[in-house]
């Protein structure tokens, strides 16, 4: 071991005692241990059994059992006959739903939502992402497998993106899937959330949303922000059929249209500020250089530009980055979850002066880093 970086000797050796049996029973009798070790047994366990919690999640809305519980208290037979299921299973159901706080049994047979419950229940977005979560878990069903093909193959993801044509427009062209619309819409409005509270827009400035959908991002700023000038650029058929809600919305004086592909063609000059929200993470290491590259030659002297999307290695939401983005992004063959350092390491290297990441209030949904030109 000499010669052996000190964190590494710590690190193996603390793993060697935590992995001893004579350790783990003295750690059961010692107060203070005890209470630790315990935590660390509901966290293995956790890690152990996720998988079901993820399936009692996706009955529990693929029933529509938290939408009969809201008009609670009920008892099991008649939320059986409600959610098409026998009484035993219904009661098998909600007993796991009750242990993961998704329902209460307030009185005896008498069944409402739990606190998880009510907040799941009026949250279309995370009801929307556990249904597309499916598919994502038919992938992993062989994790191995999964790594081992290097993203060669198509997967459950990788199809149904394509299909709704997300990284390529076909959907917001209107040829969407309505699972997909869903999965964006209700979506955009949590990262939406975060922006406006943790980046403060200049009062009057030219904003142009990259990759902007059908605008609902530039929605919420508009309506934030009045005094904003609010420009698209996505491709051609997604940016048809932004035209008319948005306009009708914002009027015309408010708003510029600029369809084009970012990887081929030049992001407009002129503006105070472009946003890339939810693009960079789909897309490899070098198209997404190409794009900040693209986006840098766009902007004067000072102007900026905001990335907001879910980031890797976020103190306190490091599952949500790497665990769970991370075999996402995978499975659906392109793409990764950078962490916030190496995507200002990218700003870098396409010619940005500055960058610095802005702090949000729920970095599960997603982090800032905004870079200066
Ligand atoms: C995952 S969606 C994100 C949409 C929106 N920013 C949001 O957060 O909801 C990706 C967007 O990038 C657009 N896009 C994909 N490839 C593009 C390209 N090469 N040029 C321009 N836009 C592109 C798609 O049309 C789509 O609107």
């Amino acid at each position: 071991m000499a010669g052996t970086p000190l964190k590494v000797r710590w690190t193996a050796r603390r793993n060697a005692v935590f992995a001893n049996p004579k350790f783990q029973y003295w750690a059961a009798k010692l107060p203070l241990i005890r209470r630790i070790a315990r935590s660390r047994a509901g966290t293995m366990f956790d890690l152990v059994v996720g998988f079901s919690y993820s399936q009692i999640l996706r009955a529990v809305v693929d029933s529509g059992l938290l939408d009969v519980l809201k008009h609670g208290p009920l008892g099991a037979s008649e939320i059986a006959g409600r959610i098409d299921l026998s009484d035993d299973a219904t009661l098998c159901l909600l007993r796991a739903a009750r242990a993961l706080d998704l329902a209460e049994e307030v009185l005896e047979d008498g069944w409402m939502l739990g606190q998880q419950g009510a907040v799941l229940q009026a949250d279309e977005g995370t009801q929307a992402m556990i249904r597309h979560h499916r598919l994502l878990y038919r992938d992993l069903e062989a994790p191995l497998e999964l790594l081992r093909k290097d993203r060669s193959e198509a997967t459950e993801l990788s199809r149904f993106w394509s299909y709704a044509g997300a990284l390529h427009g076909a959907a917001e062209a209107g040829r969407e899937t309505t699972e997909y619309s869903r999965l964006m819409a209700t979506s955009q409005q949590f990262v939406a959330d975060q922006v406006l509270a943790a980046f403060r827009f200049p009062a009057r400035a030219r904003l142009l949303d990259v990759g902007g959908g059908h605008g609902a991002f530039l929605g919420h700023v508009g309506r934030a922000y009045p005094g904003i000038e609010l420009g698209l650029f996505d491709l051609p058929e997604v940016v048809e059929n932004a035209r008319e809600p948005l306009a009708s919305e914002f009027g015309t004086e408010r708003l510029s249209f600029h369809p084009g592909n970012f990887f081929r063609d030049s992001i407009p000059a002129g503006f105070d500020l472009v946003s890339l929200v939810r693009i960079l993470h789909d897309h490899d290491d070098g198209p997404a250089l190409d794009l900040l590259r693209n986006i840098r030659r766009a902007l004067d002297p000072g102007k900026r530009l905001m990335i907001a999307e879910p980031m890797a290695r976020v103190p306190g939401a490091e599952a949500m980055g790497e665990a769970f983005f991370g075999l996402y992004l995978w499975a659906m063959g392109s793409g990764r979850a950078r962490s916030a350092e190496e995507i200002r390491a990218m700003l870098a290297e396409a010619g940005f002066s500055a960058s610095k990441t802005v702090p949000t209030p729920q970095p599960v949904i997603a982090s800032i880093v905004v870079a200066t030109a």
